[in-house]
């Protein structure tokens, strides 16, 4: 056990989804995983471990922002001995050409957290997945003709009250979206040797505007969860 996960140590599989909403994670435990149970609450941060097409495979909810996903992630992969993150995330449309509901595959997290510049001696840290579940993943998005994109977010340590400039910088640079883990998830990953992904659908539009609801956040993100679930279990 940890402060933050009551989990005994068998009771996480190797393999993760993490969603930011614990609800989303009991959605995925419900819904996707055969004989799925709860395995920790603490904090309501709830954690199922179960069964998709015989592979084992948890899911657990990682909280909004990147101290929350930071604890958690360390926790799982320093503590349980997790070694394949992926996160499966809702994040905002800053692109034109992306629209509400469009998956992104992220393939690059630029931040402007502090963290990883505290991690890399203070130099700018490129954080990008796991390529070879970015490729599987590519792959089983092309199998299921799930359409994707793949391309640079930005992990935003604001949701309310982004600075000034960030907006144009983030346009000139083609950022397809923004979330608030990834950068963070990546680079924990990166540091201890295991393997991240991040696939997030968009919920809203930073500068188009448009919204999903709460429940439509918590439960419509279908198409995603099968493309995460597949990638995961392939070799
Ligand atoms: O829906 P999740 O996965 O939580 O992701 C996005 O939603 C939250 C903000 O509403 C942040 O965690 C952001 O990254
Ligand atoms: O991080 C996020 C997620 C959804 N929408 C946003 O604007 N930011």
């Amino acid at each position: 056990m940890t402060p933050h996960i009551n989990a005994s140590l068998n009771d996480i599989a190797e393999i993760v989804l993490m969603p930011g909403d614990p609800l989303r994670a009991k959605y995925i435990a419900e819904n996707y995983l055969e004989d799925a149970r709860l395995v920790s609450d603490v904090r309501n941060m709830f954690a199922f471990t179960g069964f998709y097409k015989g592979v084992r495979i948890s899911v657990m909810g990682h909280g909004m922002g990147i101290p929350s996903v930071s604890i958690y992630a360390h926790e799982l992969i320093h503590e349980y001995g997790a070694k394949k993150l992926i996160r499966v995330g809702s994040c905002g449309g800053v692109a034109e050409d992306i629209n509400l509901r469009d998956i992104i595959v992220v393939n690059a997290a630029s931040t402007g957290s502090g963290t990883n510049r505290a991690r890399f001696a203070g130099y700018d840290y490129a954080s990008v997945p796991d390529f070879e579940m970015l490729k599987n993943c590519w792959q089983t998005a092309d199998e299921l003709q799930t359409k994707v994109r793949v391309g640079g977010i930005f992990t935003n340590d604001f949701f309310y009250g982004d600075p000034d400039n960030l907006l144009p910088a983030l346009q000139k640079m083609n950022i397809l979206a923004m979330d608030m883990e990834s950068a963070a998830l990546f680079a924990i990953a990166a540091e201890s040797r295991v393997q991240a992904l991040s696939i997030i659908t968009v919920s809203d539009h930073v500068v188009k505007g448009g919204e999903m609801s709460v429940l439509e956040r918590q439960t419509t993100f279908d198409q995603m969860m099968v493309l995460a679930l597949e990638t995961a279990i392939r070799d």
